[in-house]
């Protein structure tokens, strides 16, 4: 079945497998994987990055932010636009001042913090979800906000997911408006989907 209607089952069953997870295993997991994104030309070569503010079930990026500012590297993360229901890209130099709680315990830069950033200069987008399949693709929350910021034209930036390796399932039902990713890093490895690649978009 790939049309899309077994989404909720597929979520479901990766939040039980990243709820199962120890604290230990999550913590060493996440230090694994971002050191190795941190080792690809992809992160070498950007100058902003955006990452998102981790919930204590997804990948923790605080070893990414400090390896971006102590490169130079400006660091932006989405702070959510209910009215326009999308995802704005705001610059932060701390995880930990500035910070306001929205819906499902998720951090943003509050109104006072954070400069919105124009999303034609992120060069690497780091992308959290709930799960992602071995061909590029990912699920997430439901409510479609990576996807409509990657699809906007003037992204021109790199994609990468970030996950644990216990989130990555052999398929995911695939909908027109799915973004594939470029690259994918766990704990185990890197991936990179040269049929996403941003030429051929
Ligand atoms: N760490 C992290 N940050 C992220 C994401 C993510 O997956 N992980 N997102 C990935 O997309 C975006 C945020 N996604 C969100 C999705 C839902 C709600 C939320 O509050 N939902 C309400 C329902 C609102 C409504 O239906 O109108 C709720 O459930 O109470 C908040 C943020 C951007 N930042
Ligand atoms: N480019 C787009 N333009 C308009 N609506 C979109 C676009 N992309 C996705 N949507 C809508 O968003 C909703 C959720 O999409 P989907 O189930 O793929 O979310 P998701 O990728 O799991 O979530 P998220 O990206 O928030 O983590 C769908 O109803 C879809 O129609």
């Amino acid at each position: 079945m790939n049309d899309g209607t077994n989404k909720p089952a597929i979520r479901r069953k990766l939040r039980d497998i990243l709820a199962g997870m120890t604290d230990a295993d999550r913590h060493a997991k996440s230090i694994a994987a971002c050191s190795l994104l941190a080792t690809t030309p992809e992160f070498a070569a950007a100058s902003t990055v955006m990452l998102y503010m981790s919930t204590t079930l997804e990948v923790d990026i605080a070893s990414l932010a400090l390896k971006c500012w102590q490169s130079g590297k400006t660091v932006v993360v989405p702070r959510v636009s209910w009215d326009q229901r999308r995802i704005l890209p705001v610059e932060i130099s701390s995880l930990q001042t500035g910070m306001t709680t929205t819906g499902h315990g998720i951090r943003e830069p509050d109104a006072t913090a954070g400069k919105p950033i124009p999303t034609d200069l992120i060069d690497l987008v780091v992308v959290p979800g709930l799960g992602f399949s071995e061909q590029g693709y990912r699920i997430g929350r439901g409510m479609g906000f990576y996807d409509r910021f990657l699809a906007q034209p003037e992204f021109v930036g790199i994609p990468c997911g970030l996950a644990f390796s216990d989130q990555v399932v052999p398929e995911i039902p695939v909908l027109d408006h799915d973004m594939p990713l470029s690259m994918l890093v766990t704990d185990r490895g890197i991936s990179r989907f040269s049929s996403n690649l941003i030429s051929s978009r």
